[in-house]
């Protein structure tokens, strides 16, 4: 099976002409054990057209000759590229942890990022966030907030007539890269098929251009597990260019908080606001509490996502980078509010107004049963501790979510729920 244009995931059940009846269910069961194996996703390609007025340049920048620049798709002939092939060197491949050049298995030419750059990037012509949304991985608790980082790794040229690479899978360069990336320039050819397979089904991606197929000024991709075995067949005529990319799953939008490598968060404008307040010692040398209710909602009680700090967003990002920034040891969680009601029954063992969980998700505790209000201390006690000194909160709590779930018995036994709000808090330390 061929594709060159599109998302390309094969099928490989045998066509029948009459698919419509209940009784045809061998066809259907075979789409489901498909679906349900998931063998056929394990690739995607498609191809870009290359606008005006040209495609991406490809300029040789090491070595003591002047830097070089090929404009693809090539107007100027082949001296371009008869120079390009001059400065590359022989590809190798890794064979028993070393990195071997071996004609029989891998004809091609190479060269290393470092000795060339690219007027092309796979991310603005939106190649990156294709593959994310068919081919990231996703993890129990995780499904969302991943990213695909794409790191170009080598040019491969694969001249006619007989330039290949025989089947192979690609040595992944850290825990965390899933996928390899193909991209073909736009330079002519015939052959050069690559096929990448899984679990005996094959993709094949035909960027050759022939009589019949004549407009070469695209851009063509493959995208691809890295542990699938993939090949490609000999080029018979002209050039086949291709960048080579790896592909790492990493931390993406909405994951990023006090974990992001580049947001600096000195630069922040609420970071200046907090380091000029705190400098002016607003407790008096006394040192406090500062708190802070969330200001978004979060399903933070939510088992499977244990998501906070790193999905904290807006003004509840800035917070946590801000007090990090300033050396401080802000911490989130969980806080209920104690009714006035209940701490004036039982001021003695009920001191304060709340209640800060040790962790989040929501507590159900069916042995319990709440007779008497004193029996919340209990509960309370088993769940978090009080806050004994005042929190100084700087806004006033938003969304909240239940937190404990118990049975209280009165003329009849219920079901109860307490809520909790989410808060960052932060020990000021004292000053004396
Ligand atoms: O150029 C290609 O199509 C793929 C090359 C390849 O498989 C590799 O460099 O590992
Ligand atoms: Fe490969």
């Amino acid at each position: 099976m061929s594709s060159d244009t599109g998302l390309a995931i094969t099928a490989t059940s045998s066509p029948k002409s009459d698919v419509g009846g209940s009784e045809n269910n061998d066809l259907l069961d075979g789409l489901r054990h498909i679906l349900a194996e998931q063998s056929h996703l394990f690739a995607c390609g498609g191809d870009i057209p290359i606008r005006e007025p040209k495609g991406p340049d490809l300029d040789k920048t090491s070595g003591d000759e002047a830097c070089a620049k090929l404009s693809l798709p090539t107007v100027q002939g082949e001296a371009g590229l008869d120079r390009l092939l001059q400065h590359a060197r022989p590809a190798t491949f890794g064979r028993g942890g070393q990195d071997v050049y071996d004609e029989s298995y891998r004809k091609a030419l190479q060269m290393d990022p470092a000795t060339f750059c690219t007027t092309f990037e796979p991310y603005s012509v939106g190649i990156i966030d294709a593959v994310a949304q068919v081919l990231l991985p996703s993890v129990s608790d995780s499904t969302t907030h991943r990213a695909v980082r794409a790191e170009l790794y080598k040019l491969n040229i694969y001249s006619g007539p007989s330039r290949k690479f025989k089947p192979h899978v690609d040595t992944p360069r850290s825990s965390s890269q899933f996928g390899s990336l193909v991209i073909c320039l736009p330079v002519k050819h015939t052959g050069g098929h690559l096929k990448v397979r899984h679990k005996e089904q094959e993709v094949v991606f035909d960027w050759s251009a022939d009589q019949d197929k004549p407009d070469h000024d695209r851009i063509r991709w493959a995208a691809f597990y890295s542990d699938c075995e993939h090949e490609v067949l000999e080029v018979t005529s002209g050039h086949r260019l291709t960048l080579t990319y790896n592909l790492y799953a990493v931390r993406g939008a909405g994951r990023l908080t006090g974990v992001s490598p580049t947001l600096n968060p000195v630069h922040l404008p609420l970071f200046q606001a907090l380091k000029e307040v705190l400098s002016q010692d607003p407790f008096g040398c006394q040192g406090g509490t500062l708190g802070f209710w969330c200001s978004h909602s979060y399903a933070y009680n939510h088992t499977e996502e244990t998501p906070l700090p790193a999905t904290l967003k807006g003004v509840d990002a800035v917070l946590w980078e801000s007090f990090q920034a300033l050396n401080l040891d802000p911490k989130i969680a969980p806080v209920i509010t104690m009714s006035e009601d209940i701490r004036e029954m039982f001021p003695s063992t009920m001191p304060c107004e709340w209640i800060i969980g040790h962790k989040f998700g929501v507590h159900v505790d069916s042995h319990l049963q709440v007779e008497s209000l004193e029996e919340y201390h209990e509960t309370y006690q088993r769940w978090g501790s009080y806050n004994r000194e005042s929190v100084h909160w700087l806004t006033t709590p938003k969304e909240s979510e239940p937190q404990l779930v118990f049975t209280a018995y009165g003329n009849e036994a219920t079901t109860e729920a307490m809520y909790s709000n989410c808060a960052i808090l932060v020990k000021i330390p004292s000053r004396q």
